[in-house]
C-alpha cells in the first residue's frame, strides 16, 4: 500500500495484483477508514477526520485501487494514522434505504438508495447484486444491475459516488419488482456483495450490444466505461428491442450520448408492436435484423467483436441462434 497527500486530501493506493478485485470501502467514524479488497479487510485510524463520500479509481485490468479521502480541515499530516486491524470478513448483505424514485417509462422506475453506513460497494460493468426484501412476510431475493445515467444530468438531483442506482421494471405478477417500485422514501432493502465474473467485453474493441427491455441495464455501464476508457478506443453498436417507443428506457440519454460520440456509438431502436417512427426496423430479433445492421459480419470478422446479450430468456435464446 502507498499513500500520498496534499493540503486538502490524502490518497491510498493499493496494488491487489489480481484483475477485477472486489472492493468495498467504509468510513465507520470520521477517522475510522476500512477497506475490503478481495474479502480481506483492513482498518486505519486516520491521523485526523475526513469527509464522506470518498473518490475511488480502479484500474481493473491490473488490480490497482486508488481511494481519495477529503480532509475535514486543510493541512499536512505527519502520518496517515495507524493500521489497526486485518481480518477476513464475510458480509453477505448491507441495509439500504430508498432516497428517491422516478418514473422512466409507464412501468419502470429509477430508484436511488443510500447504504445505511458510509459504504462504497464497487460493481463492475456487466456484474450484478442481489436485492433481498420482506414481501408480505416472505423473504424474496432477485438479481439487479446497478446503473447510472449515461450523461451528466441534474434531473435526479446530485447522485454521489456511494448512491446505489437501479432501473426496475414492475411486472404485474412480479413479487420483488412490484415491491421495489412501490417503496416509499426511507423504506429498507438489503443489498448483496457484487456477483458475477463478466469482463470479456474488455478484450475486443468492437462491441455489439443486443438488449431488450430492462436488458439495457448491464449495457449502460458497459457503454459508459467503453466510451470513457483511457486505455482503448471502443466502437459500439447497440440494437435496443422494445414493444413500443414509450417503453424505451432513457432514450434521451442514449440519443445524447450517441450524438456526442457519433463516430463510436450507434444506437438502433427496434420496436415489435408499433410502426417505427425512428426509421429503424419493426419486428423481433432474427437473422434478417442482424444482417441488416451488421452487413459485413461473418464468422471471421465476428472474432474481432465482443457480443453482449441481455433480455428475457426467449430473447437471449434467439440471439444465440
Ligand atoms: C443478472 C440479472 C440482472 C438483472 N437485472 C435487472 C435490472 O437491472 N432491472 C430489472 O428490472 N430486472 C433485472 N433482472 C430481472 C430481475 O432479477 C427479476 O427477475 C425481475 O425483477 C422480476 O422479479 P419478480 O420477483 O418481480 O418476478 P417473479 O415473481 O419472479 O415473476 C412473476 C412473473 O413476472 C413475469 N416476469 C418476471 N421476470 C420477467 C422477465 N425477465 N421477462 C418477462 N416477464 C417476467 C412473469 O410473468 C413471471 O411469471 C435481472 C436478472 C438477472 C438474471
Amino acid at each position: 500500500m502507498d499513500w500520498f497527500q496534499q493540503l486538502g486530501f490524502l490518497c491510498f493506493v493499493f496494488y491487489t495484483k489480481t484483475p477485477y478485485p472486489e472492493v468495498s470501502i467504509t468510513l465507520k467514524q470520521p477517522n475510522q477508514f476500512c477497506f475490503a479488497l478481495n474479502g480481506k479487510t483492513r482498518c486505519i485510524t486516520l491521523h485526523k477526520n475526513v469527509n464522506w463520500p470518498c473518490v475511488v479509481k480502479i484500474v481493473a485490468d491490473i488490480g490497482k485501487v486508488q481511494v481519495k479521502l477529503i480532509k475535514k480541515v486543510l493541512g499536512l499530516w505527519p502520518t496517515f494514522g495507524t493500521l489497526t486491524t486485518t481480518r477476513n470478513i464475510q458480509i453477505d448483505y448491507w441495509k439500504c434505504e430508498l432516497l428517491n424514485s422516478f418514473d422512466v417509462t409507464p412501468n419502470a422506475k429509477f430508484l436511488l438508495f443510500k447504504y445505511q453506513q458510509n459504504l462504497y460497494n464497487h460493481v463492475y460493468p456487466g456484474r450484478h447484486i442481489y436485492i433481498k426484501a420482506n414481501v408480505n412476510g416472505q423473504v424474496v431475493s432477485r438479481p439487479y444491475t446497478p446503473v447510472w445515467p449515461l450523461v451528466e444530468t441534474t434531473e435526479y438531483g446530485i447522485i454521489s459516488e456511494d448512491t446505489l442506482c437501479l432501473l426496475v421494471k414492475s411486472y404485474p405478477n412480479g413479487k420483488l419488482s412490484r415491491h421495489l417500485c412501490s417503496l416509499n422514501q426511507g423504506d429498507l432493502i438489503e443489498v448483496s456483495r457484487p456477483q458475477g465474473s463478466f469482463e470479456c467485453w474488455t478484450s475486443k474493441t468492437n462491441l455489439i450490444l443486443l438488449a431488450a427491455g430492462t436488458g439495457i441495464t448491464p449495457m449502460l455501464p458497459i457503454i459508459w466505461n467503453a466510451l470513457h476508457s483511457s486505455i482503448k478506443k471502443y466502437n459500439i453498436t447497440l440494437l435496443y428491442f422494445n414493444k413500443k417507443e414509450t417503453c424505451i428506457i432513457w432514450k434521451k440519454y442514449l440519443d445524447q450520448k450517441s450524438a456526442a460520440y457519433s463516430s463510436r456509438l450507434t444506437v438502433h431502436y427496434i420496436l415489435s408492436e408499433e410502426e417505427n417512427s425512428m426509421g429503424d426496423t419493426k419486428g423481433h430479433i432474427d437473422e434478417s435484423v442482424i444482417t441488416k445492421y451488421f452487413p459485413t459480419l461473418n464468422e471471421e470478422s465476428l472474432n474481432e467483436h465482443a457480443v453482449c446479450v441481455c433480455g428475457p430468456p426467449g430473447f437471449n435464446k434467439l440471439c444465440e441462434k
